[in-house]
């Protein structure tokens, strides 16, 4: 099948089958990288085609494998394919597909974590950030640790433009697991909503766009995959730098049960916090009993303002961090009564939601 409302120009010829190139170079899938291929090209063409209209685009994808999404890809019809691949058991089936579209395919032998995206297209393709995004998209089935860790990094690039983002707004269409993906499009007062929620939406229109059952893939992962598609907003929601935006995020979610105001205390020390905190939410106008799922973008974003300047009034505030504060009150306390060491009851349940908190990113 071509891709769908577009009269693609270009069709690979034909080919062995992904099963057959798994077969043909013996690429088991390796269970410690995490790794999970979709054979069923009807599926990829399906991912290629949320990624939008890729004529004569710059493309690159993220963990080919044996390149069942790459020949999707290059069945759109772009103009240039780049690869990044950290398992060389895969260059030589990737090679073939080189061989049948010629000067399109360029393989990276590499590690998406550390590539240098910036690199890897002309730079006649940088358009203004205020522009319609670029004709330059990134794609990728990744393992879902690693699309996770890498979709904060391009977040992190989203708010520096830089990075991907080198050259404007770049659109990313990305797998996650089904969990991820819907925190990561859940709206306000949602089960789901939590860090990665504003994290990503405050800098991106983020949509889930299907979910592809587990038992599509080879071998089958325990979990279902959620396809997200990402294309940068012109004007961010919050206008603050990154670093304080996730600092503030990630308290408030540190206690996601409990009331936003435990949250919003964690970013002052213990000396000054009630009183902080009290002001805090007040100079933003923020009800102190909200859940933190519970609060929207605006809200997150009056936070952000009013933590900015109150760091402004106290410049040691914002290198403030109320784990290391924990762990040096623990480290007193311990040493204060070797023999028996019980923790209190509030750094206890403090201890179990930080705890929770990092299991539920
Ligand atoms: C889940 S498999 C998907 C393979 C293929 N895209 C598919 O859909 O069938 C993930 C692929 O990403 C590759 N990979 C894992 N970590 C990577 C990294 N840090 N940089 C580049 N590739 C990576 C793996 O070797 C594997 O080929």
């Amino acid at each position: 099948m071509a891709v769908s409302g577009n009269v693609a120009t270009f069709r690979l010829p034909t080919l062995p089958t992904i099963g057959e190139i798994v077969k043909l170079f013996n690429l088991r899938a390796e269970k410690q990288l995490s790794q999970n291929f979709l054979l069923d090209l009807r599926l990829t063409d399906k991912i290629v085609r949320k990624a939008g209209m890729l004529r004569d685009a710059y493309v690159l994808e993220v963990g080919p494998g044996p390149g069942g999404i790459t020949r999707s890809i290059l069945n759109a019809g772009v103009a240039k394919l780049l690869v990044v691949e950290k398992d060389t058991r895969f260059i030589a089936g990737l090679k073939m597909l080189d061989e049948a579209a010629p000067g399109k395919l360029q393989i990276v032998h590499g590690d998406i974590l550390t590539y240098k995206v910036e690199r890897a297209f002309p730079k006649s393709l940088q358009k203004n950030w205020e522009s319609d995004p670029p004709n330059v998209h990134i794609i990728g089935n990744l393992p879902f640790s690693v699309s996770t860790h890498l979709i904060i990094k391009w977040l992190e690039n989203v708010a520096s433009r830089d990075g991907p983002f080198t050259y404007g707004r770049t659109q990313l269409t990305l797998t996650f697991q089904k969990e991820v993906a819907e925190r990561l499009t859940a709206s306000t007062g949602s089960r789901q909503r939590s860090r990665l929620s504003i994290m990503a939406q405050y800098l991106c229109n983020v949509q889930n766009c299907f979910t592809i059952p587990g038992r599509a893939f080879v071998p089958k992962p325990e979990v279902d995959v959620g396809v997200v598609h990402f294309t940068p907003l012109i004007n961010p929601q919050i206008e603050q730098p990154f670093k304080l935006v996730e600092k503030v995020v990630q308290s408030v979610f540190q206690f996601r049960r409990k009331y936003c105001h435990r949250g919003v205390a964690i970013l002052f020390p213990e000396a000054e916090r009630l009183q902080n905190t009290e002001q805090m939410l007040m100079r933003a106008d923020v009800d102190p009993t909200l859940r933190p799922s519970e609060l929207s973008i605006p809200q997150f974003k009056s936070l952000c303002d009013v933590y900015r300047g109150l760091c402004e009034e106290s410049p040691t505030l914002f290198s403030y961090n109320f784990r290391e504060e924990l762990r040096q009150k623990k480290m007193m306390k311990k040493s204060r009564s070797r023999a028996c060491f019980i923790l209190e009851e509030e750094e206890e349940e403090e201890e179990e939601d930080v705890e929770e908190e990092d299991k539920s990113l």
